[in-house]
């Protein structure tokens, strides 16, 4: 199966020292399935969000979309039908609404973009589908502004805006991070439709990989700006083979473990500490590797 998004030796670095963000990234988002990219703060997660949805070009690699080098596309206007096809949704669901207009202005004016031919009413109907489609009552929610709505809400309608352009993709950058745990999985559950019925590709970007298993078919696990495992999510979770898939999985916080300090060290054959983005991750001898936990 063609891929509809895919990387080939992603790599990224900033600044006159050229310190490398991303390595040797490939990545396949595939219709109809989502790939979770996991990984620990700093490992290079949003890097990757900003090269696929081409706000970042990167220094070595090529993206390809529905077969095409999107890479160096450069005009603003080539950019801007690019991302129409590919949408981001972002972890702060507040900073991503403009306070000053009302969710109906937000879902329709990218649908008068989009669909220009729409009449008025017919935009206004559009808007509430998509409400629908993410699970809230038009009649309540459409006027609404956006500090009239909770986290959960605003999340939702920020996904419905991203579903009003009929993206063939949808890149979300950490979510669920800053909603409340009771409702995250509630969120996390409206990808499933979105891929089964609209066969949406998705990129599910976090650092918690137990969320993966509720949302993607594969998973990537990113380190220093390198993916050290990928494979089958049920598997990788069942069966980590990288040592820092195992310390991730470790460090998922489990009811009944007790609070304090959990020592977690590692023997590993490929990890290096020394790259950026390792937390507190240590190598302490060749290969091996400690990480203190504060679990409390
Ligand atoms: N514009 C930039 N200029 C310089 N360095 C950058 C820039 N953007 C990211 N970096 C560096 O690249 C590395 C990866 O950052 P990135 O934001 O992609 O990580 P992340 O995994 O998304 O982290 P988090 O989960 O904390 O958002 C970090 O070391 C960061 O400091």
């Amino acid at each position: 199966m063609t891929p509809v998004l895919e990387t080939r030796g992603l790599c990224m670095s900033f600044g006159a020292q050229k310190l490398a963000a991303l390595s040797d990234v490939s990545i396949a988002l595939h219709e109809g399935r989502c790939l979770a990219l996991v990984g620990e703060s700093g490992s290079g997660k949003s890097t990757c969000a900003k090269l696929l949805t081409r706000m970042l070009r990167p220094t070595e690699g090529t993206i390809h979309f529905g077969g095409e080098d999107v890479t160096v596309l450069r005009g603003r206007s080539d950019l801007r039908t690019y991302r129409s096809h590919v949408q981001m949704v972002f972890q702060d669901p507040f900073a991503a609404l403009n306070p000053a207009h009302s969710v109906q202005h937000h879902l329709e004016r990218p649908l008068a973009l989009h669909k220009p031919n729409l009449s008025r009413a017919e935009r206004t109907e559009a808007a509430s589908a998509l409400l629908r489609q993410v699970e809230l009552d038009p009649a309540t929610t459409l006027r609404k502004f956006p500090h009239e709505l909770s986290g959960g809400q605003r999340q939702r309608v920020n996904l419905a805006r991203a579903l009003a352009v009929d993206p063939a993709v949808i890149i979300a950058d950490e979510p669920t991070s800053m909603l409340d745990m009771s409702i995250r999985l509630s969120v996390l559950d409206m990808f499933a439709p979105l891929k089964r019925e609209r066969r949406i590709a998705m990129l599910y970007i976090t650092h918690d990989i137990a969320t993966a298993r509720y949302v993607a078919e594969e998973t990537a696990v990113l380190y220093g700006g390198r993916i050290v495992e990928m494979g089958p999510t049920d598997r990788l979770i069942d069966d980590p083979r990288h040592p820092y898939t195992k310390l991730l999985l470790e460090a998922v916080p489990e009811i009944g473990r007790p609070f304090g300090s959990t020592r977690l060290s590692v023997e590993a054959d490929r990890v290096r500490a020394i790259s950026r983005g390792a937390g507190d991750l240590r190598e302490v001898a060749p290969g091996h590797f400690v990480r203190e936990i504060a679990t409390n």
